[in-house]
């Protein structure tokens, strides 16, 4: 009984998965390492070094490239069933091609990969986590058609090398993040900056790529190895600030998760329809001859559809959407607004406020518009500007794995939940001031010690018990593997 109000324990579903996230650039550091080329996060962070807010960088990060044993120690001591990360392109294939394979960056991944199996901990493999090959970059990157046959070739490479052990695969992370902030804004390398011309050819491109490699793995590895291949899509909720806003809820929703999740898990495919006729109306008016949004050709939609076995799904937090009568800047094609109210609890990140029913309605929202796919949360987190006693992310975790279970109980397929992050690690533009784990990592010590946070214990006491019991305190004196 808290506060008089009784305190229910709620169980999680027998086999359901918990694991934790990181990704290779934000980790791995060694960025030229035994043979490892540049990737754009490289060049972005060495010739515009404040374009991060602490002038900081990957170099070495959490130096995982060399600590990938206390890595899978903390993954033991939490009792993880998975462990979420990315594979760093350049460093697998320093040409960007299937030509060389660079076998130090090989051996890492194996490392990491059988250690982990020795305990127990399922691999949950990214191919694509932002760290593009600089030299694919040059030449166009995400713009330029040939990234799928590109893409395709690392992927198969990636399936080769490790599909024996690795059952678990996602293609991209967050296509939005690649292609809205990366190609059509500053939010993420390249900064490009094209809106609403270079993240549409992106996004198209992406799609494809994504479809390919799906293939292959489907043709050619799942017969041999059974193992199963998504894409990580990151989405907010949408809630309309009043009944007259759901329509520009329903758009923000459909130009947001939808531009992705659509071609892929709607039976018919595509770009989501407002998508395409808004564009291609705005971009007649702009006196372009052709849409800003590029088509699949009918092979390409039929490639894209139905292209992933489960729906990996990364949200932190919502907005309040309205339709705004604001006359729109050139190439802005969705004219919805949004906000978040000052009363929602914050994080250390601007755009991360505490909102667990945003979580449960997208959730229903998912399990509505894409006829209830298998979902993993792939990522879900909370970030601090530090230190150990972490209340707030404790109550951030409870709070949206109560929303989760709530979803789940309405009928929608979770098979499993990644905390984002194992540890603390470069959180891009805002380098190292925002942190992200639930073990802190001290980037001052030159072993980069791993220490945990009282939310990693209540993490760890959460997938020991299978259950969310919000009175429990955790005696934070010792980690152990139990
Ligand atoms: O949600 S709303 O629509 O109200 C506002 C959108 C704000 N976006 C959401 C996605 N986020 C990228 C998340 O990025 C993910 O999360 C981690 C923490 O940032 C990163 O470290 C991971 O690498 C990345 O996968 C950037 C900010």
């Amino acid at each position: 009984i808290l506060n008089g109000v009784k305190q229910s324990i709620r169980n999680f579903p027998d086999g359901f998965m918990f694991g934790a996230a990181t990704a290779s650039y934000q980790i791995e550091g060694a960025w030229d390492a035994d043979g490892k080329s540049e990737n754009i996060w490289d060049r972005l962070t060495h010739s515009i070094p404040c374009r991060i807010k602490d002038c900081s960088n990957g170099d070495v990060a959490a130096d995982s490239y060399n600590r990938h044993t206390r890595d899978v120690e903390m993954m033991r001591e939490l009792g993880l069933d998975h462990y979420r990360f990315s594979l760093s392109w350049s460093r697998i294939l320093p040409t960007s091609f299937p030509d060389v394979i660079n076998d130090a960056g090989v051996q890492y991944y194996n490392n990491l990969i059988n250690a982990m199996l020795k305990y127990n901990i399922e691999p949950m493999v990214t191919l694509y986590h932002w760290d593009l090959p600089q030299k694919l970059q040059e030449m166009g990157g995400w713009t330029n058609p040939h990234v799928v046959d590109w893409f395709a070739d690392y992927a198969r490479v990636a399936f080769e090398l490790f599909g024996d052990r690795v059952k678990y695969w996602m293609t991209m992370n967050e296509p939005h993040e690649i292609c809205n902030a990366g190609y059509g804004g500053m939010g993420k390398a390249p900064q490009l900056n094209f809106k609403g011309l270079a993240d549409y050819m992106c996004a198209k491109n992406l799609l494809v790529a994504h479809a390919k490699a799906y293939h292959i793995y489907n043709d050619e590895f799942k017969p041999k190895h059974g193992g199963v291949v998504g894409m990580a899509i990151s989405a907010g909720w949408a809630e309309p600030e009043s009944e007259e806003h759901v329509e520009a809820s329903n758009e923000a929703l459909l130009f947001g998760i939808g531009q992705y999740a659509h071609p892929i898990y709607t039976k018919e495919g595509d770009f989501p329809q407002i998508m395409k006729e808004k564009v291609a109306v705005k971009s007649a008016a702009q006196g372009y001859y052709r849409s800003r949004l590029i088509e699949f050709t009918p092979e390409e939609l039929d490639m894209v559809r139905g292209s992933a076995d489960f729906f990996g799904l990364n949200h932190y937090t919502s907005s309040i959407v309205y339709r705004s009568n604001v006359t729109l800047a050139n190439n802005e094609d969705s004219d919805v607004s949004s906000y978040q109210p000052s009363s929602w609890p914050t994080s250390a990140s601007s755009w991360l406020k505490q909102v667990p029913w945003g979580f449960h309605k997208l959730l229903n929202y998912i399990r509505d518009t894409y006829d209830n796919p298998v979902v993993i949360i792939t990522e879900n987190g909370f970030s601090t500007l530090g230190g150990l006693e972490d209340d707030e992310r404790i109550s951030y975790y409870r709070e949206y794995l109560n929303a989760m279970l709530d979803a789940i109980e309405e009928g929608c397929n979770v098979a499993g939940y990644t905390a984002w992050s194992l540890m603390d690690n470069f959180e891009w533009l805002e380098g190292y001031t925002e942190r992200f784990g639930l073990y802190e990592v001290d980037f001052t010590s030159a072993n980069r010690t791993r220490t945990p946070r009282k939310s990693a214990f209540v993490y760890k006491e959460i997938v020991r018990s299978r259950a969310l019991d919000p009175l429990y305190e955790p005696n934070t004196n010792v980690m152990t593997i139990d």
